[in-house]
């Protein structure tokens, strides 16, 4: 039974042929609690906050917090603005948008102008007493009308202290092409991936994850990671991260062309060993190799820690675990880290003391948060995880992901889903919602599925509509 729990968590993430896997070398770990995915994890399953209490915190209020170089956190990057988070500073910080910058290099990144006149033209819910917020001005979104719908007094950002939390800019870290597609049974064109990617970057998304250097065996569906990458290196205007799970990856990544990579742990032991065959502390080991070479070609290293809240085989995870992993991989170099809840069954109430713990020992603003959406879950998820300082969210277009082996598993919250209650928001992300829903179009109807996106649905429901009346 513990035996198949293991099995089954592999199967979940990687492929079917490995079912009757000859590649896990380790003995299973011991497994106390078996997940039924049933019922939500509730805060009495989960430890005490005092197991990390005494780990010397970051505030994880909304005030601002201490500039990294303050606080001993040694060679982190450092933003070029007096206060290190996006949610609690000046007005002015909107230009600061216009640049990044990676830790070991403290180089700053040349958004390109396109990005910036983009953002520039971005519509502010904040300072507008208009009673439709909508996001990036574009003429398709304007045509299509695409609007997002406040309240009926707007939303009032200086006076509602519901919103007051939330920062005034996310980035949205596109992550369909490879976290979406690398579950699809069957193998999806280059071309069609290439265009894809095309289509999400000229939407706006600032970061759009490639694909993976992971073994074909594993996970066929993106054995064509070569390719891709030379249908989209010449891409300009949006980082293009791939999946590199060791050094042999990271190697063919760069050879690739890929100019930042994204390692992944886990907070899990079975699903460590389920989903890369080793166990969270080889794995660390593994990326601390990664990430040195990675520093030796000035390559960005982002990192992902999955089963923040709960694992297929081991249920709850305890946020002391998280935060631990976290940790790790901070200190050995990554720029921003991506808290996976894999199987999508956090909520709020379990969310929210696992960000505490992370946030207690990394500073929110290098802070991502990834949620699946099998429970439907994650619009509220992220936005609780907003309100606490965070302002990187991944998402897949048109929710694409999920897993045919867990029951009523599903994908990635839908990057559609997350723009529309962004402007909503008032929030600025530079996405282009029209074109972000005609990107998940494409993909579905590639696919032969309906889009996973309920704004993308509706939105387009609502233009066929309007249009039957002209
Ligand atoms: C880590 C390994 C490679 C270990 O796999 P292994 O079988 O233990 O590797 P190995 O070192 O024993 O080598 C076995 C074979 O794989 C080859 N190999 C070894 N490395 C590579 C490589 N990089 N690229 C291509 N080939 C590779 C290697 O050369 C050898 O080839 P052979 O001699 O048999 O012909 C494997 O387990 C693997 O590829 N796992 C990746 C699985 C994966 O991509 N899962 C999905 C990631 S999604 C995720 O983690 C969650 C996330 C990030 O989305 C966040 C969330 O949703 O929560």
């Amino acid at each position: 039974m513990q035996w198949n729990g293991v099995r089954r968590a592999h199967s979940l993430w990687c492929c079917k042929t490995l079912t009757n896997n000859t590649h896990l070398h380790h003995a299973y770990v011991p497994v106390t609690t078996m997940s039924s995915l049933e019922e939500p994890l509730a805060f009495d399953k989960l430890p005490r906050m005092n197991t990390i209490d005494r780990i010397q915190r970051f505030s994880s209020g909304g005030a601002c917090r201490p500039r990294d170089d303050d606080v001993g956190m040694g060679h982190r990057w450092i933003q070029g603005r007096d206060c290190t988070t996006s949610n609690c500073c000046n007005d002015d910080d909107d230009k600061s948008f216009g640049q990044e910058s990676f830790p070991w290099k403290r180089h700053t990144r040349k958004v390109s102008e396109g990005e910036i006149l983009l953002r520039s033209i971005s519509f502010s819910g904040r300072n507008s007493s208009s009673s439709t917020v909508s996001g990036t001005v574009s003429k398709s979104f304007q045509e299509h009308k695409f609007h997002t719908f406040s309240n009926d007094n707007g939303i009032s950002h200086s006076s509602n202290k519901l919103v007051r939390g939330v920062p005034k800019f996310v980035k949205v870290v596109e992550v369909g092409p490879r976290d979406g597609l690398q579950n699809e049974k069957i193998i999806v064109p280059t071309s069609v991936k290439v265009e894809l990617i095309q289509r999400l970057v000229s939407a706006g998304l600032p970061v759009v994850e490639a694909t993976s250097f992971v073994s074909p065996k594993w996970v066929p569906q993106l054995a064509d990671a070569k390719d891709v990458m030379d249908g989209v290196n010449a891409l300009d205007g949006a980082r293009l991260p791939v999946l590199t799970p060791n050094l042999k990856g990271f190697e063919a990544a760069v050879s690739a062309g890929a100019k930042e990579v994204a390692i992944f742990a886990s907070a899990s032991e079975s699903f460590s060993l389920s989903n890369i065959n080793c166990t969270i502390e080889e794995s660390l080991l593994r990326y601390r190799a990664v990430v040195t070479a990675a520093k030796e070609h000035s390559i960005p290293v982002r990192g992902y820690v999955s089963c923040v809240v709960g694992c297929p085989v081991e249920g709850a995870v305890p946020p002391s675990k998280v935060a631990h992993v976290v940790k790790e991989l901070y200190d050995m170099g990554c720029f921003e880290i991506s808290l996976g809840d894999t199987i999508g069954i956090g909520t709020p109430g379990t969310v929210v003391p696992m960000l505490e713990a992370v946030m207690a020992v990394v500073p929110a603003e290098k802070l991502a948060v990834h949620f699946h959406d099998t429970y439907g879950q994650a619009l509220a998820n992220i936005l609780v995880s907003l309100q606490m300082g965070i302002n990187i969210v991944d998402s897949s277009v048109a929710g694409l992901g999920g897993c045919p082996y867990a029951k009523g598993a599903s994908g990635n919250v839908a990057s559609e889903d997350v723009v529309y209650m962004l402007n909503g928001l008032g929030v600025q992300t530079n996405v282009d919602l029209g074109k972000l829903i005609a990107a998940g179009d494409f993909i579905s109807k590639h696919l032969g599925r309906p889009n996973g996106s309920k704004a993308a649905v509706a939105l387009n429901r609502r233009v066929t509509a309007d249009a039957s009346k002209i």
